[in-house]
C-alpha cells in the first residue's frame, strides 16, 4: 500500500471501495468538482482540484474511521451509522459521529420479517423467539422499546435464509424491492429504520482549515443534490395563457419572464425539479406554449 499523506490541512472522505454505494458516492463527489489521482493499490485517491482526498474502505469501517480521526467525513448507509451509534449508546458511550446530510441514493429500510404463514398480531408475538440480524443493536433497541424479550442471533450475511436453516424464527435485515424476503417465504411486519446513503461526520466540528473545506463541500453537495433531477425549461407563450400554463410546470421555481423584441409572446425560463416528461411537454403545448426546449443543469450556486 502506498503511504497515505499525513497532512491534516486536507480533508479526507471515506467511501465504500466496492459495493452499492461506491459508484454513486464517487459520481456525486465528482459532480461537486472533485477529481482525484488514484494510488496504485486503489485504496487512496489524492484530490487534484481541491485538497479533498478519498479513502476507499469497507462501509462498516467508516464510522470508526471518523471516530478515530483517520478520516473526516464518510459516505455510508444510515443503517450502518445508526447501528454503530446504537451500539455506542448501549455501551454507555456518547456517539462521536453523526449524520450530516442525507444524499438521496441507496434507499432501503431495515425491516423485521416473519415467515409468510405467521398470522402477525404484533411485536409481543416475538417473545422468546430467535431473531437473526446483522443489526443487533438497532434490533435490541427496538425490542426494548416494544417491551419484548427475544434472542438476537447475530449473522453477518445471508440472514434471510436463517429461518429455513432452523437458526432463527424471524429476521431483521435490509429490504429494498422485497424480492429476497419473498424468495425466502418471509413477509415484512415492521420497519426499524428508513435508510439512504448519508454524509457522516464528527459530532464536534473541525479546525479552521478543514472546517472551511467541509463547509465548501457541504455547499456544493447541497447545490448538486438540488439540481440532481432538475432541468431548465425554455419556452414562449402568450401572456394571457400564463395562469393555466404555470401550474403545469413540474415542481418549478418561479420562472424568469422576458419580453421578446418585436413579438407579442413572452419568453420564459423555469428551473423544474420534477420530471419533465414528453407528456408534460405536450400538455404545456396544448395550454399555449411553443418553442419548448429542455436543457440539463450542470451546476447551481444559490
Ligand atoms: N437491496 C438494497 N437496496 C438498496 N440499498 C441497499 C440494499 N442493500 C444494501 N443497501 C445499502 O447499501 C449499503 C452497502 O451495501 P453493500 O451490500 O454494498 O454492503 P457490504 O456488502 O456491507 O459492503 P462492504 O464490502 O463495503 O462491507 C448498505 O449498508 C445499505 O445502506
Ligand atoms: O429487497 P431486496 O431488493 O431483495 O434487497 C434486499 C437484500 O439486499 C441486500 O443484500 P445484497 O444483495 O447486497 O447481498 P449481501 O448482503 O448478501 O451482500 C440485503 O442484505 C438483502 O438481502
Ligand atoms: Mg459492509
Amino acid at each position: 500500500m502506498s503511504p497515505v499523506p499525513p497532512s491534516r490541512d486536507r480533508l479526507r472522505i471515506a467511501i465504500q471501495k466496492s459495493g452499492r454505494l461506491a459508484e454513486p458516492a464517487r459520481t456525486l463527489l465528482a459532480s461537486c468538482g472533485l477529481h482525484w489521482r488514484e494510488s496504485r493499490d486503489r485504496l487512496f485517491c489524492y484530490g487534484e482540484t481541491l485538497p479533498v482526498d478519498l479513502l476507499l474502505v469497507r462501509d462498516d469501517d467508516i464510522p470508526g474511521l471518523i471516530a478515530d480521526g483517520v478520516c473526516d467525513l464518510g459516505v455510508v448507509g444510515r443503517n450502518v451509522l445508526a447501528e454503530q451509534q446504537a451500539a455506542q449508546v448501549a455501551d454507555g458511550r456518547e456517539p462521536v459521529f453523526r449524520e450530516w446530510l442525507p444524499l438521496g441514493f441507496g434507499g432501503c429500510r431495515l425491516a423485521l420479517a416473519v415467515p409468510e404463514d405467521w398470522g402477525w398480531q404484533g411485536p409481543a408475538q416475538l417473545s422468546g423467539k430467535r431473531i437473526a440480524t446483522s443489526y443487533p443493536s438497532l434490533l435490541a433497541r427496538w425490542l426494548a422499546d416494544e417491551g419484548v424479550s427475544a434472542d438476537v442471533v447475530m449473522l453477518s450475511g445471508s440472514v434471510e435464509i436463517a429461518p429455513r436453516l432452523g437458526q432463527a424464527d424471524a429476521i431483521c435485515d435490509l429490504v429494498s424491492s422485497g424480492a429476497t424476503l419473498a424468495a425466502n417465504q418471509l413477509k415484512p411486519v415492521a420497519t426499524l429504520c428508513e435508510s439512504e446513503a448519508v454524509l457522516a461526520g464528527p459530532v464536534a466540528g473541525f479546525d479552521a482549515v478543514r472546517g472551511e473545506l467541509a463547509a465548501l463541500l457541504m455547499r456544493r453537495l447541497d447545490g448538486a443534490l438540488r439540481i440532481r433531477h432538475s432541468k431548465l425549461l425554455l419556452f414562449q407563450a402568450p401572456r394571457d395563457v400564463l395562469p393555466t400554463l404555470l401550474p403545469l410546470l413540474p415542481d418549478a421555481e418561479t420562472p424568469t419572464v422576458m419580453r421578446v423584441d418585436g413579438a407579442d409572446d413572452l419568453a420564459l425560463q423555469a428551473l423544474c425539479h420534477g420530471a419533465v416528461t414528453w407528456q408534460r411537454l405536450e400538455e404545456l403545448k396544448r395550454a399555449g406554449a411553443h418553442g419548448l426546449m429542455v436543457l440539463p443543469v450542470e451546476g447551481m450556486l444559490a
